[in-house]
């Protein structure tokens, strides 16, 4: 199986080729955060070729699919139109690739995908339950409940559809999938990649604290405020304290 992006000028070529060495990167993740067992997780990111290429389509990188993490480089990853149908690369893409491919295809927000089985996030996608917010973690990072998608087979449209019908006007940049486990998003694939992280960590937590009883519920102003503070002010970005005092 091999591919050629001999079409598309200098400029997406090299988009590709950095695109390539950040996606290997952020593979090492998943394992590093203890968030997939074995070849279980995949991550993706667009490569935007605004009408520069044959198709005049958008791209997207992604794993081959079954390699083990500590085997994936640069070279190893695989290119593919945004129909999932491969451009660039001498292996099969990941079985998720279609999933991925339709999010970008519906979401042109969407910079960056990622999928994993991680252990607590799963156990709630397998019961179907929302994992409700009632840390102020979550009201940071997902703005309400982490929702529950559809059951899809894995292969074809069907997951791509439950991941945009159920995030496409949410706050949340994580959906669990039932009976499979979360996919997430973000402007690129690191930011996806960190609502993975995220997503594992609170869905932990919210099931220790059931443990001990019934977690409490933030109230919905409190939710809306954290995450306006969090989204907006929070870190190093545009409305960080540091930044208003330079330009004061
Ligand atoms: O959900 C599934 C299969 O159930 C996939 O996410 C695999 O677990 C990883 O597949 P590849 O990316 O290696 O094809």
């Amino acid at each position: 199986m091999a591919g050629t992006l001999d079409g598309y000028p200098q400029h997406v070529r090299e988009q590709v080729a950095r695109t390539r060495e950040l996606v290997a990167r952020l593979h090492a993740e998943l394992p590093r955060w203890g968030l997939v067992v074995w070849t279980a997780g995949n991550v993706s990111q667009r490569v935007v070729v605004d009408a520069a290429g044959p198709s005049g389509r958008d791209l997207l990188v992604i794993k081959p699919s079954g390699v083990t993490y500590d085997e994936l480089t640069p070279e190893s990853m695989v290119v593919c139109d945004l129909d999932g149908v491969l451009v660039d690369g001498g292996r099969a893409p990941s079985s998720d690739t279609a999933a991925h491919a339709y999010v970008y295809r519906n979401m042109p927000e969407v910079g960056g995908v990622v999928h994993t089985h991680s252990t607590y996030a799963t156990a709630w996608a397998a019961r179907a339950e929302p994992v409700p917010c009632v840390l102020t973690m979550m009201a940071d990072e997902f703005g309400g409940d982490i929702p529950i998608g559809p059951f899809a087979l894995i292969g074809d449209d069907s997951i791509g559809r439950g991941i945009v019908e159920t995030l496409r006007g949410s706050r949340s940049p994580a959906v669990l999938m039932r009976n499979h486990g979360p996919f997430t998003i973000g402007p690129d694939a690191k930011a996806a990649v960190k609502a993975a992280v995220m997503v594992e960590e609170v869905a932990r937590t919210v099931h220790v604290s059931r443990q001990l009883g019934e977690p409490l519920r933030i109230e919905q102003d409190h939710v809306d405020s954290l995450y306006a503070r969090y989204q907006n002010v929070y870190g190093q970005g545009e409305g960080a304290p540091a930044q208003e005092k330079e330009h004061a």
